[in-house]
C-alpha cells in the first residue's frame, strides 16, 4: 500500500459527505467490464450523497428487459441504441454518480454526449484484461460481450484509446480493493482546484 493510500484511510474527515469543486454536476465512472463502475459508482454516491445510476440498469428500467435478453432478442445493435438513449436521458440528471456500461463509449454519439454535457466529470477506471475477466467470472452476472474471450480481449483494446481520452482522471485498480478506490476517487475530487 503506498503512503498516500494509508494517509487516506486514517483522515475520519474523508469518511462522508466530503466537499468537491461545484463545477462538478455529475461523475461518469468508465472502463471495460469488470473494472468495478457499478461496485464502485454505488459507494462513491453513498460517500457524495449523490443520487447513483448504473446505466446496465438504467436501460432494464426503460425497456422492461435485462441486458442478456435485449442482447439474446435484438442483438447488440439494438441494445446499443437504448443505450444511447438512456445515457441522453441519464446525463440530464445533477449530483449523480452514473455508472457506464462498458461498451458506452464505443459510439462516436456517446463519447460526443459525455464531453459536451457541462459538468461532467469522467473517471476512467483501468485494470489489465486478466485481472478483469478474473473478476467477472468470479460474479454471476451475463456479460453476453464477454462470451468469447479473445473477440472480448480485443474489443477491451480497441476500447483503451476512447476510455483514456474522455477522463479526467486514470484510476489503476489492479491492486486496490473497492473500498480502496472511493478513497482515491474522493481525496482527488477534493483536492481538485
Ligand atoms: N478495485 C476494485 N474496484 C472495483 N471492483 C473491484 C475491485 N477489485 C475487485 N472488484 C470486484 O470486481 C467486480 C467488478 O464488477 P462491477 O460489476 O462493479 O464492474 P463493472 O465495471 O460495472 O462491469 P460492467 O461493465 O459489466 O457493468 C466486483 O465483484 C467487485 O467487487
Ligand atoms: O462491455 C460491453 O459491451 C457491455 C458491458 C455491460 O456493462 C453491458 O452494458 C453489456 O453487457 C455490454
Ligand atoms: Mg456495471
Amino acid at each position: 500500500m503506498t503512503a498516500t493510500q494509508t494517509d487516506i484511510q486514517t483522515q475520519p474527515e474523508l469518511q462522508t459527505n466530503p466537499a468537491i469543486p461545484p463545477t462538478i454536476r455529475r461523475i461518469v465512472l468508465t472502463g471495460f467490464m469488470g473494472s468495478g463502475k457499478s461496485t464502485v459508482g454505488a459507494l462513491l454516491a453513498e460517500r457524495l450523497g449523490w443520487e447513483f445510476l448504473d446505466l446496465d440498469a438504467h436501460i432494464e428500467a426503460r425497456s422492461g428487459s435485462s441486458v442478456r435478453d435485449l442482447f439474446a432478442n435484438h442483438g447488440e445493435p439494438h441494445f446499443r441504441l437504448l443505450e444511447s438513449s438512456a445515457l441522453a436521458n441519464a446525463l440530464g440528471r445533477r449530483n449523480v454518480v452514473l455508472s457506464l456500461g462498458g461498451g458506452a463509449p464505443e459510439q462516436l454519439t456517446n463519447r460526443l454526449l459525455i464531453e459536451q454535457t457541462p459538468g461532467t466529470h469522467t473517471i476512467f477506471l483501468d485494470a489489465p484484461f486478466p485481472v478483469l475477466f478474473d473478476r467477472c467470472v468470479l460474479q454471476a452476472i451475463a456479460r453476453p460481450v464477454l462470451a468469447d474471450p479473445a473477440i472480448a480481449e480485443a474489443r477491451f483494446h480497441q476500447r483503451q484509446p476512447h476510455y483514456r481520452r474522455l477522463a479526467r482522471l486514470i484510476v489503476d485498480t489492479a491492486a486496490l480493493s473497492p473500498r480502496e478506490t472511493v478513497d482515491l476517487l474522493v481525496h482527488s475530487l477534493q483536492t481538485r482546484k
